[in-house]
């Protein structure tokens, strides 16, 4: 009788188990990976070399080297590219964008991860906080050491990036960055070091979080607009216009501003000493370039602080847009996509106030 009791018992809890277990599986949010490339599947020949060669790695390799990452959410994978971001285009941000959307859309989709190379992250960060209009948690994330280095810091980054898209906490925040523990928005975010971990900053406004081990933390909501805020849209869209960036230094040649009107630029950013200023032959360039219906806007190679209107240039008279807080990178992106459509000067100089 009473091994008949205990088999009955074993059977219940057996079932229990499973039935659990199926519960579980059925109201763990639904993240999705998008793999792009980067250092964070990246492969060197040794664990302590440091010649690598990025995107090696697929998504299912990444997502097998993180321990317990399908605690956090039923994983799902995508591969979109594979490249070092070196080598990421308009292209590749713009497949990017439409699938994120797709996936939005999706109600059993709670968030998406995106892995990325450092180089150009900010690039690509800031792309898709202006396009896709979601609510949902996005967000990127790489590493500084390939996946087959001696502390590898990939796997960690890609569980706090997991346990932040599944975070109801994590909504309405814009398009984030998980790195090093740390959550950035993307419209902060920069890389400072060519080579260490601790390589985002976002040095002007600060940290949206933290993120350790899964455990997150959210101080703030990005100030800027972004996501369904967004009036920028890149729907059907297979191309951006042309925008150069030129780098200002003492004694800067003008005429490479000449030369980017003439090889069909629409807009220019300029990375400007100080306060976005350059030497008279360069302003005299970006003037002439503005007469012909050139868009130029004056960044700075400055690591902080805004770039403000009618400060040492006269903006006003020269026909420039002021960066403000957005270095020569991001001021590219955003008139990129500002100038899919026509819009007047000092339109532009607000999205600059404004994104
Ligand atoms: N740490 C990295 O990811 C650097 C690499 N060159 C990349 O951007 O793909």
């Amino acid at each position: 009788m009473k091994t008949i009791i205990q088999k009955f018992r074993n059977m219940f809890t057996i079932l229990l188990m499973v039935a659990s277990a199926i519960v579980w599986g059925q109201t763990k949010p639904v993240i999705v990976i998008l793999a792009t490339g980067g250092t964070i599947a990246g492969a060197a020949g040794s664990g302590v070399q440091s010649g690598y060669t990025s995107g090696q790695v697929t998504i299912d390799a990444m997502v097998n080297a993180v321990p317990d990452i399908t605690k956090l959410a039923t994983i799902k994978g995508e591969q979109i590219s594979n490249v070092g971001s070196q080598d990421m285009s308009f292209e590749i941000m713009l497949k990017l964008a439409k699938r994120i959307k797709e996936l939005a859309a999706d109600k059993n989709v709670s968030g998406i991860v995106i892995t990325h190379g450092t180089d150009t992250m900010e690039e690509t960060a800031y792309f898709l906080n202006l396009v896709t209009h979601t609510s949902k948690p996005i967000v990127l994330v790489g590493s500084m050491r390939p996946s087959t280095a001696v502390s590898a810091d990939g796997p960690l980054n890609l569980y706090n990036a997991v346990s932040v898209a599944a975070d109801p906490n994590a909504k309405d925040r814009g398009v984030l960055l998980v790195m090093n523990d740390w959550i950035h928005s993307a419209q902060t975010l920069t890389k400072v070091s060519t080579t260490a971990v601790q390589t985002f900053m976002s040095p002007i406004r600060g940290l949206i979080g933290t993120s350790a081990y899964g455990v997150n933390e959210y101080y703030r909501y990005p100030h800027n607009r972004y996501g369904m805020k967004s009036e920028l849209s890149v729907d059907g869209v297979t191309a951006l216009p042309r925008v150069d960036i030129i780098y200002g230094d003492a004694d800067m040649p003008a005429d490479l501003i000449d030369a980017s009107v003439a090889n069909g630029a629409k807009g220019i950013v300029i990375a400007g000493v100080g306060n976005g200023n350059m030497n008279k032959a360069s302003l005299d360039a970006c003037a002439r370039a503005s007469k012909k219906g050139v868009v130029v806007v004056r960044s700075t190679r400055v690591a902080t602080g805004n770039v403000g209107r009618n400060v040492e240039v006269d903006d006003d008279k020269l026909g420039l847009v002021a960066s403000y807080d957005l270095n020569p990178q991001k001021a590219r992106i955003l008139l990129s996509v500002a100038l899919l459509k026509p819009r007047k000067l000092d339109e532009i100089q607000t999205m600059f106030y404004e994104y």
